[in-house]
Protein backbone atom coordinates (compact mmCIF):
# COMPACT_ATOMS: atom_id res chain seq x y z
CA UNK A 1 0.00 0.00 0.00
CA UNK A 2 1.55 3.65 -1.27
CA UNK A 3 0.32 6.22 1.58
CA UNK A 4 -0.54 8.97 -0.45
CA UNK A 5 -0.89 11.58 2.11
CA UNK A 6 0.96 10.27 4.92
CA UNK A 7 4.48 11.47 5.47
CA UNK A 8 7.71 9.32 5.96
CA UNK A 9 7.90 8.28 9.58
CA UNK A 10 11.13 6.94 10.06
CA UNK A 11 12.55 10.26 10.71
CA UNK A 12 15.35 10.28 8.10
CA UNK A 13 13.25 12.04 5.01
CA UNK A 14 11.44 15.75 5.06
CA UNK A 15 7.87 16.65 3.64
CA UNK A 16 7.78 18.74 0.31
CA UNK A 17 7.61 22.17 2.13
CA UNK A 18 11.32 21.32 2.50
CA UNK A 19 11.27 20.64 6.37
CA UNK A 20 14.03 18.54 7.37
CA UNK A 21 13.19 15.20 9.74
CA UNK A 22 16.37 13.64 10.48
CA UNK A 23 19.92 14.06 10.03
CA UNK A 24 22.05 13.05 7.09
CA UNK A 25 24.10 9.45 7.02
CA UNK A 26 27.86 10.37 7.07
CA UNK A 27 29.54 11.68 3.95
CA UNK A 28 30.96 9.30 2.50
CA UNK A 29 27.71 6.51 2.85
CA UNK A 30 25.89 8.81 0.90
CA UNK A 31 26.45 7.59 -3.28
CA UNK A 32 25.36 3.65 -1.19
CA UNK A 33 22.36 5.06 0.32
CA UNK A 34 21.58 7.20 -2.85
CA UNK A 35 21.93 3.83 -5.07
CA UNK A 36 20.21 1.39 -2.80
CA UNK A 37 17.49 4.11 -2.48
CA UNK A 38 16.92 4.77 -6.11
CA UNK A 39 16.62 0.76 -6.42
CA UNK A 40 13.91 0.81 -4.75
CA UNK A 41 11.26 2.64 -7.19
CA UNK A 42 8.38 1.02 -7.92
CA UNK A 43 5.43 2.18 -10.42
CA UNK A 44 3.09 4.10 -8.60
CA UNK A 45 0.25 5.16 -10.99
CA UNK A 46 -0.15 6.69 -15.03
CA UNK A 47 -2.29 9.78 -15.51
CA UNK A 48 -3.34 11.32 -18.22
CA UNK A 49 -4.00 14.44 -17.07
CA UNK A 50 -3.41 16.14 -14.33
CA UNK A 51 -6.71 15.99 -12.07
CA UNK A 52 -5.78 12.08 -12.25
CA UNK A 53 -2.61 12.45 -10.33
CA UNK A 54 -3.02 11.45 -6.98
CA UNK A 55 -2.48 14.01 -4.15
CA UNK A 56 0.53 13.42 -2.49
CA UNK A 57 2.73 14.76 0.51
CA UNK A 58 6.00 13.06 0.30
CA UNK A 59 8.78 15.15 -2.21
CA UNK A 60 7.90 14.45 -5.64
CA UNK A 61 11.13 14.78 -8.68
CA UNK A 62 10.04 15.31 -12.04
CA UNK A 63 11.78 14.60 -14.83
CA UNK A 64 11.19 16.77 -18.14
CA UNK A 65 13.02 17.33 -21.51
CA UNK A 66 12.62 17.16 -24.89
CA UNK A 67 10.72 14.01 -27.00
CA UNK A 68 13.61 11.66 -27.46
CA UNK A 69 15.73 13.21 -24.73
CA UNK A 70 16.19 10.08 -22.97
CA UNK A 71 14.24 10.85 -19.54
CA UNK A 72 12.49 7.44 -19.01
CA UNK A 73 16.21 5.67 -19.58
CA UNK A 74 17.48 7.97 -17.35
CA UNK A 75 14.50 6.95 -15.44
CA UNK A 76 15.84 2.97 -15.63
CA UNK A 77 19.78 3.87 -15.07
CA UNK A 78 19.49 5.51 -11.90
CA UNK A 79 16.99 3.22 -10.44
CA UNK A 80 19.08 -0.26 -11.88
CA UNK A 81 15.64 -1.31 -13.40
CA UNK A 82 15.58 -2.25 -17.31
CA UNK A 83 11.76 -1.63 -17.95
CA UNK A 84 10.15 0.39 -15.07
CA UNK A 85 9.61 3.46 -17.21
CA UNK A 86 8.65 2.77 -20.83
CA UNK A 87 12.00 3.84 -23.11
CA UNK A 88 11.80 3.63 -27.21
CA UNK A 89 13.76 4.56 -30.35
CA UNK A 90 10.63 6.47 -31.13
CA UNK A 91 10.00 10.22 -30.07
CA UNK A 92 6.63 10.32 -27.74
CA UNK A 93 6.94 7.05 -26.40
CA UNK A 94 5.90 8.47 -22.89
CA UNK A 95 2.39 10.10 -23.41
CA UNK A 96 1.03 9.74 -19.77
CA UNK A 97 2.54 11.07 -16.38
CA UNK A 98 3.83 8.43 -14.71
CA UNK A 99 4.74 8.15 -11.12
CA UNK A 100 7.41 5.68 -9.32
CA UNK A 101 7.66 5.56 -5.93
CA UNK A 102 10.46 5.22 -4.02
CA UNK A 103 11.16 4.05 -0.41
CA UNK A 104 13.08 1.73 2.23
CA UNK A 105 11.01 -1.23 4.06
CA UNK A 106 7.64 0.39 1.96
CA UNK A 107 7.89 3.53 3.03
CA UNK A 108 7.45 5.95 0.41
CA UNK A 109 9.51 8.61 1.03
CA UNK A 110 9.93 10.15 -2.44
CA UNK A 111 8.57 10.33 -5.81
CA UNK A 112 9.69 10.39 -9.31
CA UNK A 113 7.94 11.52 -12.45
CA UNK A 114 8.08 10.52 -15.61
CA UNK A 115 6.98 13.24 -18.12
CA UNK A 116 6.12 13.06 -21.71
CA UNK A 117 8.46 14.89 -23.59
CA UNK A 118 7.62 17.64 -25.66
CA UNK A 119 8.83 19.12 -29.22
CA UNK A 120 7.97 15.87 -31.48
CA UNK A 121 7.15 17.05 -34.88
CA UNK A 122 4.54 14.55 -35.36
CA UNK A 123 2.20 15.14 -32.83
CA UNK A 124 -0.64 17.49 -33.51
CA UNK A 125 -0.51 20.70 -32.70
CA UNK A 126 -3.66 20.39 -30.79
CA UNK A 127 -2.35 18.29 -29.35
CA UNK A 128 0.78 19.73 -28.44
CA UNK A 129 -0.60 22.75 -27.30
CA UNK A 130 -2.81 20.90 -24.91
CA UNK A 131 0.24 18.94 -23.56
CA UNK A 132 1.88 22.33 -22.71
CA UNK A 133 -0.52 23.19 -20.99
CA UNK A 134 -1.12 20.49 -18.85
CA UNK A 135 2.42 20.36 -18.45
CA UNK A 136 3.00 23.99 -17.24
CA UNK A 137 0.54 23.60 -14.67
CA UNK A 138 2.17 20.42 -13.39
CA UNK A 139 4.92 22.36 -12.57
CA UNK A 140 3.25 25.51 -11.25
CA UNK A 141 0.75 23.53 -9.17
CA UNK A 142 2.11 20.58 -7.91
CA UNK A 143 2.27 21.22 -4.37
CA UNK A 144 5.06 18.39 -3.62
CA UNK A 145 7.10 18.65 -6.30
CA UNK A 146 10.63 19.18 -4.38
CA UNK A 147 12.59 18.99 -8.04
CA UNK A 148 13.04 19.12 -11.81
CA UNK A 149 15.63 17.16 -13.87
CA UNK A 150 15.72 18.55 -17.38
CA UNK A 151 17.04 16.24 -19.96
CA UNK A 152 18.81 17.79 -22.65
CA UNK A 153 20.24 16.29 -25.42
CA UNK A 154 23.35 18.76 -25.74
CA UNK A 155 23.89 18.28 -29.18
CA UNK A 156 20.86 19.94 -29.82
CA UNK A 157 21.00 22.40 -27.05
CA UNK A 158 18.69 24.20 -25.05
CA UNK A 159 15.41 24.66 -27.45
CA UNK A 160 12.75 26.93 -27.91
CA UNK A 161 10.77 25.08 -25.56
CA UNK A 162 13.07 24.32 -22.73
CA UNK A 163 13.50 27.86 -22.57
CA UNK A 164 9.53 28.42 -22.05
CA UNK A 165 9.84 25.61 -19.31
CA UNK A 166 12.64 27.48 -17.67
CA UNK A 167 10.64 30.76 -17.50
CA UNK A 168 7.98 29.01 -16.83
CA UNK A 169 9.70 27.06 -13.49
CA UNK A 170 11.87 30.30 -12.70
CA UNK A 171 10.01 31.44 -10.19
CA UNK A 172 9.67 28.54 -8.21
CA UNK A 173 13.13 27.69 -8.72
CA UNK A 174 13.20 31.22 -6.87
CA UNK A 175 11.65 29.97 -4.13
CA UNK A 176 13.82 26.68 -3.51
CA UNK A 177 12.64 23.88 -5.73
CA UNK A 178 15.74 22.13 -6.96
CA UNK A 179 16.89 22.11 -10.97
CA UNK A 180 19.36 20.25 -12.79
CA UNK A 181 19.88 19.91 -16.03
CA UNK A 182 21.55 16.49 -17.04
CA UNK A 183 23.26 16.61 -20.67
CA UNK A 184 21.94 13.34 -21.71
CA UNK A 185 23.71 10.83 -24.04
CA UNK A 186 27.06 12.01 -23.19
CA UNK A 187 28.71 9.06 -25.20
CA UNK A 188 27.88 11.07 -28.39
CA UNK A 189 30.27 14.19 -27.04
CA UNK A 190 34.25 14.16 -27.46
CA UNK A 191 35.91 16.09 -24.24
CA UNK A 192 36.46 18.88 -25.69
CA UNK A 193 32.43 19.44 -27.42
CA UNK A 194 31.32 18.57 -23.74
CA UNK A 195 33.22 20.92 -22.07
CA UNK A 196 31.94 23.24 -24.61
CA UNK A 197 28.24 21.83 -24.03
CA UNK A 198 28.55 22.34 -20.23
CA UNK A 199 29.70 26.26 -20.26
CA UNK A 200 26.63 27.09 -22.43
CA UNK A 201 24.23 24.98 -20.57
CA UNK A 202 25.44 26.72 -17.15
CA UNK A 203 24.92 29.66 -18.75
CA UNK A 204 21.45 29.46 -19.26
CA UNK A 205 20.42 27.09 -16.38
CA UNK A 206 19.75 30.06 -14.00
CA UNK A 207 21.60 29.08 -10.63
CA UNK A 208 20.64 25.21 -11.42
CA UNK A 209 23.53 22.37 -11.70
CA UNK A 210 24.43 21.05 -15.03
CA UNK A 211 25.78 18.04 -15.45
CA UNK A 212 26.62 14.99 -17.80
CA UNK A 213 24.65 11.97 -17.79
CA UNK A 214 25.23 8.43 -20.19
CA UNK A 215 22.85 5.68 -19.42
CA UNK A 216 24.98 3.75 -22.16
CA UNK A 217 28.58 4.87 -20.59
CA UNK A 218 26.98 5.23 -16.85
CA UNK A 219 28.71 8.46 -16.41
CA UNK A 220 26.52 10.85 -14.13
CA UNK A 221 25.02 8.57 -11.91
CA UNK A 222 26.10 8.43 -8.88
CA UNK A 223 25.80 12.39 -8.91
CA UNK A 224 22.38 12.22 -9.96
CA UNK A 225 21.15 9.87 -7.74
CA UNK A 226 22.87 11.52 -4.52
CA UNK A 227 21.69 14.73 -5.50
CA UNK A 228 17.92 13.40 -5.88
CA UNK A 229 18.78 11.62 -2.28
CA UNK A 230 20.20 15.19 -1.25
CA UNK A 231 16.64 17.00 -2.97
CA UNK A 232 13.95 14.42 -0.78
CA UNK A 233 16.23 14.66 2.45
CA UNK A 234 17.30 17.89 3.15
CA UNK A 235 19.74 18.44 6.17
CA UNK A 236 18.61 19.81 9.90
CA UNK A 237 20.23 23.02 9.37
CA UNK A 238 21.85 23.09 13.28
CA UNK A 239 23.22 19.60 12.17
CA UNK A 240 27.56 19.43 11.80
CA UNK A 241 26.22 17.87 8.39
CA UNK A 242 24.35 20.60 7.37
CA UNK A 243 27.31 23.03 8.26
CA UNK A 244 29.62 20.77 5.96
CA UNK A 245 27.38 19.55 3.19
CA UNK A 246 28.42 16.77 1.13
CA UNK A 247 30.48 18.16 -1.78
CA UNK A 248 29.38 16.32 -5.27
CA UNK A 249 31.97 15.64 -7.43
CA UNK A 250 32.27 17.75 -10.71
CA UNK A 251 31.63 15.01 -13.24
CA UNK A 252 33.03 16.80 -16.16
CA UNK A 253 35.63 14.41 -17.78
CA UNK A 254 33.79 11.93 -19.91
CA UNK A 255 34.74 8.12 -19.92
CA UNK A 256 38.28 7.91 -20.97
CA UNK A 257 38.28 5.18 -24.33
N1 LIG B 1 23.65 6.81 -26.86
C1 LIG B 1 22.73 6.97 -25.92
N2 LIG B 1 21.40 6.80 -26.20
C2 LIG B 1 20.50 7.01 -25.22
C3 LIG B 1 20.89 7.44 -23.93
N3 LIG B 1 19.78 7.61 -23.18
C4 LIG B 1 18.74 7.30 -23.98
N4 LIG B 1 19.16 6.95 -25.21
C5 LIG B 1 18.33 6.53 -26.34
O1 LIG B 1 17.46 7.60 -26.71
C6 LIG B 1 16.20 7.09 -27.15
C7 LIG B 1 15.06 7.79 -26.39
O2 LIG B 1 15.13 7.41 -25.02
P1 LIG B 1 13.87 7.58 -24.05
O3 LIG B 1 14.39 7.31 -22.69
O4 LIG B 1 12.71 6.78 -24.52
O5 LIG B 1 13.55 9.12 -24.22
P2 LIG B 1 12.36 9.98 -23.55
O6 LIG B 1 12.94 11.32 -23.25
O7 LIG B 1 11.76 9.24 -22.43
O8 LIG B 1 11.35 10.09 -24.77
P3 LIG B 1 9.75 10.45 -24.72
O9 LIG B 1 9.10 9.48 -23.80
O10 LIG B 1 9.35 10.30 -26.15
O11 LIG B 1 9.65 11.86 -24.27
C8 LIG B 1 16.24 5.57 -26.96
O12 LIG B 1 16.57 4.98 -28.20
C9 LIG B 1 17.37 5.40 -25.96
O13 LIG B 1 18.02 4.15 -26.07
C10 LIG B 1 22.30 7.61 -23.65
O14 LIG B 1 22.74 7.97 -22.55
N5 LIG B 1 23.17 7.37 -24.69
MG1 LIG C 1 9.85 8.68 -22.07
Amino acid sequence: MIPTSTPPTDGSSASPSGAPRGPQPPLKSQAVIASGWMHTAKFLTTAPQLHHLPPLTVPEIAFVGRSNAGKSTCINTLTQQKQLAYASKKPGRTQNINLFSLGKQGVTDAVLADLPGYGYAAVPKADKIRWQQVMANYLVTRENLVGIVMMCDPRHGLTELDEILLDIVRPRVAEGLKFLILLTKADKLNREEATKALSIARLQAGGGEVKLFSALKKQGIDEASQLLWQWAHPVVKDTPAAAAPAPLDEPENLDED
